[in-house]
């Protein structure tokens, strides 16, 4: 039989998606557990820094799968699902193949090493997406060829490496993604637009992302608040993009405590920043073109509204299209 293995790392790329901008600083990973019929043990990712990894993540939800043993199910903690799986695993996984996005992490970090777990635990073929070019975790693989795993690189590398960029970008310099809610048709104003699954999928990424930037006739018509509050977060900093700076300091953006909010007509503060969302419309879309790396768009099943991207000729690459509630969530790339 011959194995598509570009079948089982795509879906791990999917899963990974579903938690892109919000494992920062840590890289959106996924990985899946194939048994040595080719069957799908496991589906899991990362879902956010200092939380297992999606190896860890996957080897729980398949050794639940294999075992039905209950008693996995209560571990939470990277710790614990490791020193668990390496006192019971019996060698349940000798015949299993695992896929992952990104080359298992050979160092101790929030949490212990992966590939030490993978060596461990006797699986026997490995597939990466990509090598982990971060340098403190990277040559995971080559313990792993040591240890006497089969081990392939590059399945599915151009899809993986999309999933990586932004952990890539934030690593060297920044990452900065423009994020807005529309109808089908294009329109962006009036109010609430997005469901509220899809509201608190975005207070997620607030409550990572370090800086927010906004536009100033945002602040004066929305008067947002531009917290985490659906996810009980962090606030970011806010950079309000404004030549005129006149602002009612009474709105609630102002008096969120322990952040900061700048006003200033040109983007050089990102610098001091990591991982940055725009949250804009039309004419912030075409004054950050050029610093932006990726497009979030949440797409709502709903006709309306009045103004929204008009009169804009641009084409995009979609990364990944998910699905939150009712709305469509796309992950792109502009075309140069
Ligand atoms: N559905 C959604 O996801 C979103 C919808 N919106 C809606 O869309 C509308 C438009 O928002 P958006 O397109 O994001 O932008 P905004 O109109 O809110 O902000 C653009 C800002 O850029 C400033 N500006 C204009 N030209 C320049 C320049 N050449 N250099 C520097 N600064 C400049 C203006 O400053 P000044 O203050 O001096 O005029 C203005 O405040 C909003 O009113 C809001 O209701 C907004 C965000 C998200
Ligand atoms: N309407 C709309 C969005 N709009 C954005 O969110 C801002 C309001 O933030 P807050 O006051 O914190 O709730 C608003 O000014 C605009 O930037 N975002 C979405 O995900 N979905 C939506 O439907």
């Amino acid at each position: 039989m011959v194995t598509d293995h570009s079948f089982y790392m795509n879906l791990a790329v999917e899963e990974a998606w579903k938690y892109q901008g919000l494992t920062y600083p840590n890289p959106a990973v996924g990985c899946t557990l194939r048994g040595e019929h080719g069957e799908i043990l496991a589906v899991e990712a990362h879902h956010k820094a200092g939380e297992p990894h999606a190896e860890v993540n996957a080897l729980k939800s398949a050794y639940y799968k294999l075992t039905q043993n209950k008693e996995i199910l209560q571990l939470f903690t990277s710790e614990q699902i490791h020193t668990f799986l390496l006192k019971n695993h019996n060698n349940i996984f000798k015949n299993c193949s695992l896929y992952s996005t990104l080359e298992p992490c050979s160092h101790v970090g929030k949490t212990p090493s992966c590939a030490n777990l993978i060596a461990q635990l006797g699986i026997k073929n490995l597939y990466i997406g990509v090598e982990d070019s971060n340098e403190t975790a990277a040559n995971g693989n080559a313990l792993l060829v040591q240890s006497g795993l089969h081990v392939r690189l590059h399945v599915s590398k151009e899809k993986c490496e999309d999933l990586l960029f932004p952990f890539q970008k934030f690593l060297k310099e920044r990452f900065v993604f423009f994020k807005w809610a529309q109808r089908l048709n294009g329109t962006t104003d009036g109010g609430i637009i997005s469901s509220e699954a899809s509201r608190k999928n975005v207070h997620a990424m607030r409550n990572v992302c370090d800086l927010l930037v906004i536009g100033g006739n945002t602040v004066r018509c929305d008067r947002p608040t531009l917290d985490a509050r659906l996810v009980n977060g962090k606030a970011p900093d806010i950079l309000i993009l404004s030549r005129q700076k006149e602002f009612d300091r009474s709105i609630p953006l102002f008096q969120v405590p322990n952040r900061k909010v700048i006003i200033e007509s040109d983007f050089s503060l990102l610098k001091n920043y990591k991982n940055i969302m725009i949250e804009g419309s039309a004419k912030m879309y075409e004054l950050s073109r050029d610093i932006v790396d990726y497009y979030l768009c949440y797409l709502a099943p709903a006709f309306g509204g009045e103004e929204g991207f008009k009169n804009i000729e641009d084409k995009f690459e979609i990364l990944n299209a998910g699905k939150e509630a009712e709305d469509i969530i796309l992950w792109m790339k502009r075309r140069i």
